[in-house]
């Protein structure tokens, strides 16, 4: 992976905003096609009529598609768009998805409701769903959108189990020695008692900038 890969869009900001929300009503309706699906009860034939409406749509969304992945994209506006992301995706159904607020330098927490969805065991939330959302915010946390961190190594002890509904997941730096930045975390049930506690280790890429001021990261600025 290089800076490469961020792919600079000169689609204008106004334009993003617009279709980011289109795309996301449809992407909601989609989420609870997936609900709706796992919790149907309706009868065989029902189904099958549902599955051929299902596929028809598929169809249409098909006339016209990117060649791969969305990838992360930015424009010189500043404003930067990552539709496809599992975790926080307005596009991508499959994330829930995440809204994470950066309360300050340091420090993220989100609140999400899980549904069916993301069950592991009966009634509870998927361990590795759990994982999943705490590696997001934990480098989102350890970037602050200031600088370009992945995960090295991350380490979690599941407490309890975490009932399935909502759920609150805060972040925040431990401690920083050179490209290394070390994150807590924890995800929290109704009761605001931590069910998974986290630790993670977040790199800066050796090929990534470094320098806070540096024009690259100015553009990726919060959008
Ligand atoms: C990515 C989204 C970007 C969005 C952009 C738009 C705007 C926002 C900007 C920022 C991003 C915002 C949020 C972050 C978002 C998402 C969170 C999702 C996170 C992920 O889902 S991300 C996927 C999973 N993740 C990987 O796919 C990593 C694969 N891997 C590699 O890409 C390399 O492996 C790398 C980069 C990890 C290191 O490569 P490198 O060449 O820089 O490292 P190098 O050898 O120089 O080591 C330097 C020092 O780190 C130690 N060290 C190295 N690796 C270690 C490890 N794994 N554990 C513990 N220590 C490690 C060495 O021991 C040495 O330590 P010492 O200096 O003490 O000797």
């Amino acid at each position: 992976m290089t800076m490469e890969m961020f792919i600079l869009d000169e689609t204008s900001t106004g334009e993003v905003d617009r279709r980011e929300k289109v795309v996301a009503a449809l992407t909601d309706s989609v989420r609870d096609l997936v609900d709706a699906t796992i919790r149907s009860t309706v009868d065989d034939d029902e189904i099958l009529a549902v599955r051929e409406e299902v596929d028809a749509l598929v169809s249409r969304l098909r006339a016209a598609q990117l060649a791969g992945p969305a990838g992360v994209r930015y424009n010189a506006e500043g404003r930067s768009w990552n539709w496809g992301n599992a975790v926080v995706g307005q596009h991508n159904a499959l994330a829930p998805p995440l809204e994470i607020v950066h309360d300050g330098p340091g420090s993220a927490r989100a609140d999400v409701v899980l549904g069916a969805a993301y069950e592991g065991p009966p009634g509870m939330v998927h361990g590795g769903v759990a994982a999943l959302l705490l590696d997001q915010i934990m480098g989102e946390t350890a970037s602050g959108f200031k600088r370009l961190t992945m995960t090295g190594t991350l380490s979690l002890r599941y407490r309890r189990g975490t009932p399935l509904g909502p759920v609150r997941i805060e972040g925040r730096i431990a401690s920083e020695s050179g490209r290394k930045i070390t994150v807590q975390a924890h995800l929290a049930g109704p009761d605001g008692e931590p069910t998974v506690e986290a630790t993670g280790l977040f790199i800066i890429p050796s090929w990534a900038p470094v320098d806070e001021s540096d024009r690259t990261w100015a553009r990726f600025a919060e959008g």
